[in-house]
C-alpha cells in the first residue's frame, strides 16, 4: 500500500491540479490533497476558504478511483519546521508531490521522497490566470472541473473575488 501527498493553495483547484491527481492516481493507492495556507481566504490571491477548497477538491476527485484526505495546512514563520507540521496533521505517507522548488528542498532535506510532473498546458492552466478571468469575468469555467464550477456558484464566489479585487488592500 503506497500513500501520496500532494499540497498546494488550490484558488481555485484547477485542471492542471486535477490531470496531476490523475497521473498521481495510477502510482499510489491513496492520496492525501494538503490545502496549503489553510488560514487564508478573502484576498486575491487566496480567495476561498479552507472550507471551500474542500469541496472542489472532494467533488471534482470523485471521478477517479482512488482513496483521498483532504488535510489543512496552515502556514508557518518557521521553514525549517514545517515538514513536521505537514506530518503532524496527514495520515502518514510515502512519497509528496510537487512542483514548487521550496516545498521539494523541504521535503528533500528531510528525507522524504519527493516526485516532480510536467506542467500541464502552463500557460493556461495556472491559478494566477484562472482567477484574473474570474476579476474580469472572462471564461474560467473551461479551465477547472465542472464540479469546481458548481462549488463557486453555491459560494457565490465570483462576487467573492471581484470584491476582494476592488479593495486593495487585499491584493496580495
Ligand atoms: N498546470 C499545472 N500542471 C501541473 N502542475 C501544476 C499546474 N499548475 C500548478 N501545478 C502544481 O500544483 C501545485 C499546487 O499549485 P498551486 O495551488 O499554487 O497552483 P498555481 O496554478 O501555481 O496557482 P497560483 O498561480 O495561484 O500560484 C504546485 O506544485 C504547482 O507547481
Ligand atoms: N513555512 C511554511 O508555512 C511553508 C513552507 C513551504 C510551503 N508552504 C505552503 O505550502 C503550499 C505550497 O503550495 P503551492 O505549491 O501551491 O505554492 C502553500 O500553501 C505554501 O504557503 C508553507
Amino acid at each position: 500500500m503506497t500513500r501520496g501527498f500532494y499540497i498546494g493553495r488550490f484558488q481555485p483547484y484547477h485542471n492542471g491540479h486535477h490531470t496531476m491527481v490523475e497521473r498521481i492516481a495510477d502510482e499510489v493507492d491513496e492520496l492525501v490533497l494538503g490545502i496549503g495556507s489553510a488560514g487564508d481566504s478573502h484576498s486575491t490571491r487566496n480567495p476561498f476558504t479552507a472550507g471551500e477548497r474542500i469541496m472542489m477538491l472532494t467533488k471534482a476527485v470523485q471521478e477517479f478511483d482512488i482513496t483521498t484526505y483532504a488535510v489543512p495546512i496552515e502556514d508557518l514563520d518557521r521553514n525549517s519546521v514545517w515538514v513536521s507540521h505537514v506530518q503532524s496533521m496527514s495520515p502518514d505517507f510515502d512519497v509528496a508531490y510537487s512542483n514548487n522548488p521550496l516545498v521539494i528542498q523541504l521535503f528533500r532535506e528531510a528525507n522524504v521522497e519527493v516526485r516532480q510532473s510536467p506542467m500541464f498546458k502552463r500557460e493556461i492552466l495556472e491559478g494566477t490566470a484562472v482567477r484574473k478571468r474570474m476579476i474580469e469575468d472572462e471564461n474560467w469555467q473551461s479551465r477547472v472541473p465542472d464540479a469546481v464550477v458548481d462549488v463557486i456558484d453555491e459560494i457565490d464566489g465570483i462576487k467573492r473575488i471581484q470584491m476582494v479585487a476592488d479593495d486593495d488592500s487585499n491584493g496580495r
